[in-house]
């Protein structure tokens, strides 16, 4: 962990393509806990968790993290396709200047896997070594786009046990988009109430074509 920072978000508004997706959130999450988005697809989950992660401009408001205590994971993973399961976290480890132990290996159901070429795993074990790259970076803010695609039932419930015991429990904080319950005791924001008007943006567009 860098540093034990919380999360805070003021009358933030996201957009996509310049339209605003989401208005005025407000929201804090502390050390040690984790917050769960909700909304149907399109609702702007992504694109929330790209501001949070400081990698698209609020449209409005401000997000308060500092850059170098965060971690976005999507579905682009950075896995090394010809490196081992081993090399690929230890080549993590050390760029973000952490030791490597060899526990997270047990933690992600990896350690029968660890010296297979990343690029034979099959999908939801790709995605476990994706996951456990977290576990090795080191960083306190973790935001999670739809962390449990392609993952069965039991690696779901070892990802949960994981963030639970290992990242919040050392003050870790993360920001999770997900449509699957992660039986996480962990409040639930529900994006719905903070769409923005796609009449009102749809107006602007039609004013601005046709005045
Ligand atoms: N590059 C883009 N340009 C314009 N609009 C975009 C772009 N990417 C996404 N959008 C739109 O922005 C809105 C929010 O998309 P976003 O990906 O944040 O939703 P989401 O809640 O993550 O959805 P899902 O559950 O399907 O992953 C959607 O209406 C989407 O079509």
């Amino acid at each position: 962990m860098t540093g034990r920072t919380g999360l805070r978000v003021e009358g933030l508004a996201v957009a996509r393509g310049g339209v605003p997706v989401l208005t005025g959130l407000s929201f804090a999450v502390a050390p040690g806990e984790a917050l769960i988005l909700r909304g149907p697809n399109g609702a702007g989950k992504t694109t929330l968790l790209r501001v949070l992660a400081g990698l698209a401009p609020p449209f409005a408001g401000r997000v308060e993290a500092p850059p170098e205590s965060v971690a976005f994971a999507s579905h682009a993973d950075g896995i090394k396709a010809a490196l081992t399961v081993t090399e690929n976290l230890r080549f993590w480890a050390d760029l973000y200047g952490r030791g490597f132990d060899a526990a997270i290996l047990d933690d992600f159901d990896l350690r029968s896997l660890r010296d297979r070429p990343a690029g034979t795993l099959s999908a939801g074990q790709s995605r476990r070594l994706g996951l456990a790259r977290l576990g090795v970076i080191g960083r306190t803010i973790l935001l999670l786009d739809e962390p449990t695609v392609s993952l069965d039932v039991a690696s779901v419930a070892r990802f949960a046990d994981w963030l639970r015991d290992r990242h919040l429990a050392a003050g870790g904080i993360a920001v999770i988009a997900t449509h699957v319950p992660l039986g996480l005791d962990s409040p639930v924001l529900d994006l719905g109430p903070f769409r923005a008007d796609p009449r009102a943006a749809a107006h602007q567009g039609t004013d601005a074509a046709f005045l």
